[in-house]
């Protein structure tokens, strides 16, 4: 069978699906990751039907980095007989401003966006790594890049653009805003499902490690919390959000902070973790009595409600309102705070549907229709890899 692998490598987990090429359509095959690689490293493969193919931890020493989790999936890939590898699409998180699409890899444009791995230091090296491997061992497989930076290239320039002397903006100094793929496939997902509210002025809320809200008007981005970098809007999991760039100034004149240590303290000690001190991971900070744990969930509940304000301005009103992601898809909690904050927008959450994961959770009178979809940033990395490569291959 003819496959398209999609690879989604992240700061500390590398996350992939197969997608055979059947009638036409893309259906998917596998599902898998290593995650907690170089801490607790564990590989999990399911099958289309949700059945465990893999389970298994290595110790750290196994699988200490990115390229050992990719030569763990290219093992595996060496198992599968009867496969034809027609394609492979990577998420690449930075695109700068000359990508509004996803484009065929070559070495002309890994160079080019090699030069974006400072403005996402999390993930563009880790993003690039797997498309040298996959060259140097599968040079014939075509290969395609799907930014999440994408989506957003087309908002209007007094959107795009800091108060700041001209030249930088011209020079790429821009609002990029990111997590695109997945805004992209909610977008769609939207127009199938509920192509009345798709119409509308909708805001999406991923709320994953990585957090950030889209303003959608007919489907399209008009507005994101994310700028330059991803280190912009929402507070995170080890990322601070929207911060007084005097607080930087003040690290380096007063404190004596090298470029490198800051780059830490934003990338991944501040966020969730840093205000609580506690843990990065929302499931820890709920269950945790820690009054310290109590002061993050209240500052990241208060500051969704103060960014989702500032796109539904943007929008000039608000017809719909959607969670995805890690917390959005899963903490009824998190869901029912950030909704409560949105009141004043006619947001009416109903506790038994929260509760349940239901894909509607607002009342039948509420205002505001609030919606859980799962997100599903391979898939739609799959689509571009398909569109893009099913005249060449
Ligand atoms: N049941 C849950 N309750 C609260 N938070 C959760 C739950 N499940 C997952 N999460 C949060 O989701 C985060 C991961 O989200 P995800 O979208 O997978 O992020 P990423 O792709 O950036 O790694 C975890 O760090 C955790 O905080
Ligand atoms: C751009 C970004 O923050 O991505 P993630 O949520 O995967 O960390
Ligand atoms: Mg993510």
């Amino acid at each position: 069978m003819d496959v398209i692998l999609v690879v989604n490598a992240g700061s500390s987990s590398l996350k992939f699906q197969s997608f055979g090429l059947v009638d036409g359509g893309l259906q998917r095959r596998v599902r898998g990751q290593v995650d907690g690689i170089g801490v607790r490293p564990r590989l999990r493969i399911v099958d289309s039907a949700g059945a465990v193919l893999i389970d298994r931890s290595h110790e750290a020493a196994e699988i200490p980095d990115l390229p050992a989790a990719i030569g763990v999936l290219r093992d595996w890939l060496k198992t599968r007989k009867g496969i034809t590898l027609r394609a492979i699409g990577h998420r690449v998180v930075h695109g700068g401003p000359d990508f509004d699409r996803a484009v065929l890899i070559d070495e002309d444009i890994l160079n080019r966006l090699s030069r974006y791995q400072t403005l996402a230091p999390l993930h563009q090296p880790n993003n690039l790594a797997p498309i040298r491997l996959a060259m140097a061992i599968a040079p014939d497989a075509p290969q395609v890049a799907c930014f999440d930076t994408a989506f957003h290239r087309h908002h209007a320039e007094h959107v795009n653009c800091y108060a700041l002397p001209r030249a930088f903006y011209d020079e790429g100094i821009r609002r990029y805003g990111f997590h695109g793929l997945s805004y992209e496939y909610i977008a769609q997902a939207l127009s199938e499902t509920a192509p009345e509210i798709a119409e509308g002025r909708v805001i999406v809320a991923h709320l994953g490690s990585g957090a950030s809200m889209c303003a959608l008007q007919g489907g399209r981005s008009v507005e994101t919390t994310m700028g330059f970098t991803a280190l912009d809007g929402l507070p995170m999991g080890t990322r601070p959000g929207q911060l007084d760039p005097g607080v930087v100034l003040h690290l380096i004149e007063e404190k004596g902070m090298t470029p490198a240590e800051i780059t830490r303290l934003l990338y991944r000690e501040a966020g969730l973790k840093g205000l609580s001190g506690i843990s990065s991971d929302m499931r820890d900070l709920l269950t945790s009595p820690d009054p310290r744990a109590a002061l993050a969930i209240e500052h990241f509940a208060y500051r969704c409600g103060l960014h989702a304000g500032q796109l539904a301005a943007a929008l000039g009103g608000l017809d719909a309102f959607v969670f995805t992601a890690g917390i959005g898809e899963h903490s009824p909690e998190i869901r029912a705070r950030i909704a409560a904050r949105l009141a004043w927008l006619g947001a009416e959450i109903d506790p038994a549907a929260n509760a349940a994961g239901a894909t509607c959770i607002s009342t039948p009178a509420s205002r505001l229709p609030i919606l859980v979809i799962p997100t599903d940033e391979e898939r739609m990395i799959a689509r571009h890899t398909f569109a893009l490569t099913s005249g060449t291959t």
